[in-house]
């Protein structure tokens, strides 16, 4: 088993790899960007990749959102979500009163602004591909980098080159990330009780009503939708897809039919994957929009048909 990762090493991308059961002692091979990741699941030299998702502070990573959502299909096979904690680093000698510039990653800058703005006034954000490729650039004076870098704890454990000028440096304590394992389409991860299931629904142009539809099709059958955001396809301005996480597994009666009715609205929707929920809840399941409810509505329909 091979896996990818947006890298390089010491990326919160990567705490989430290691999660994985099998992982730290499979193949693991650092991609540039999110992109570079999936293509490499699609083209073969990966088996899997892990890619962040979302984050409860700064939402969608609008990168995976579009990817997985576009060119040729892939599953998402495994959650997983990481606690997010940043320090910030500079080369030795260096004084927060001097930084001017602050490499990291967007979502780790945005979930920093408050305490940049408190501490270093001065400072403006550069971006990086990664919070560790935006710390280690620090280290190589070839790459132009700036004066200090925010990422996760373990780069400077594992670079005492670098030093820690602050810890703890995020806004909100408590903060999250969620990633998702990609793999190429194949067998379905097991139904577990405690799952959610992801798809890409392309909005249906110049009809009124279509998102409710859209919606209709969980609420019906008691369905609990845990995210839903909406992407512009690129065509053209205010054409969108929306992507959706619900509760439960496609081998659920009531995902399966509301999935129907999606593709019924929908007929481009994209399946993306069912996998189990990184924090094992179950949901509710009405009397109504149980296994057993579908199976005798069915036939109920067919003994009448059947005459
Ligand atoms: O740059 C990293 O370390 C990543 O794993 C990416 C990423 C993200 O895309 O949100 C992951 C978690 C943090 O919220 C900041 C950055």
């Amino acid at each position: 088993m091979t896996y990818t990762f947006l890298g390089p090493e010491g990326t919160f991308t990567e705490a989430a790899l290691l999660k994985v059961p099998g992982a730290r002692d499979a193949a693991r091979v650092p991609a540039s960007n999110v992109n570079a990741a999936m293509d490499a699941v699609r083209d073969g030299t990966a088996d899997a990749a892990m890619v962040p998702i979302e984050n409860s502070v700064e939402g969608g990573v609008t990168a995976t959102l579009d990817a997985i959502a576009t060119g040729p299909d892939l599953r998402i096979v495994r959650e997983e979500v990481v606690p997010i904690t940043f320090v910030l680093v500079a080369r030795p000698g260096t004084r927060i009163t001097d930084i001017r510039r602050i490499s990291t990653h967007g979502h780790a800058w945005a979930q920093c602004r408050g305490w940049a703005a408190a501490h270093a006034p001065d400072a403006v954000h550069l971006a990086a591909s990664s919070t560790a490729a935006g710390a280690l650039a620090l280290l190589d004076p070839a790459s132009r980098p700036g004066d200090a870098a925010i990422c996760a704890p373990i780069v400077a454990e594992e670079h005492p080159e670098l030093e820690v000028l602050a810890t703890d440096i995020g806004d909100n304590p408590g903060a999250v990330t969620r990633f998702i394992l990609v793999a190429r389409p194949g067998a379905l991860p097991p139904r577990t009780g405690a799952d959610k299931t992801s798809v890409a629904v392309p909005l249906p142009e110049d009809r009124a009503g279509a998102l409710m539809e859209i919606l209709e099709q969980f609420a019906a059958r008691g369905v609990n939708l845990s995210r839903i955001e909406s992407r512009p396809t690129g065509r053209y301005l205010g054409h969108y897809f929306f992507s959706i996480d619900v509760d439960g597994h496609i081998q659920d009666a009531r995902i399966a039919d509301a999935l129907r009715g999606l593709h019924r609205i929908s007929p481009h929707t994209r399946f993306l994957g069912s996998y189990p929920r990184a924090d094992g809840a179950r949901p509710v399941v009405k009397d109504h929009v149980t296994d057993e409810a579908f199976a005798s509505a069915r036939e109920w329909v067919e003994g009448i048909l059947g005459g």
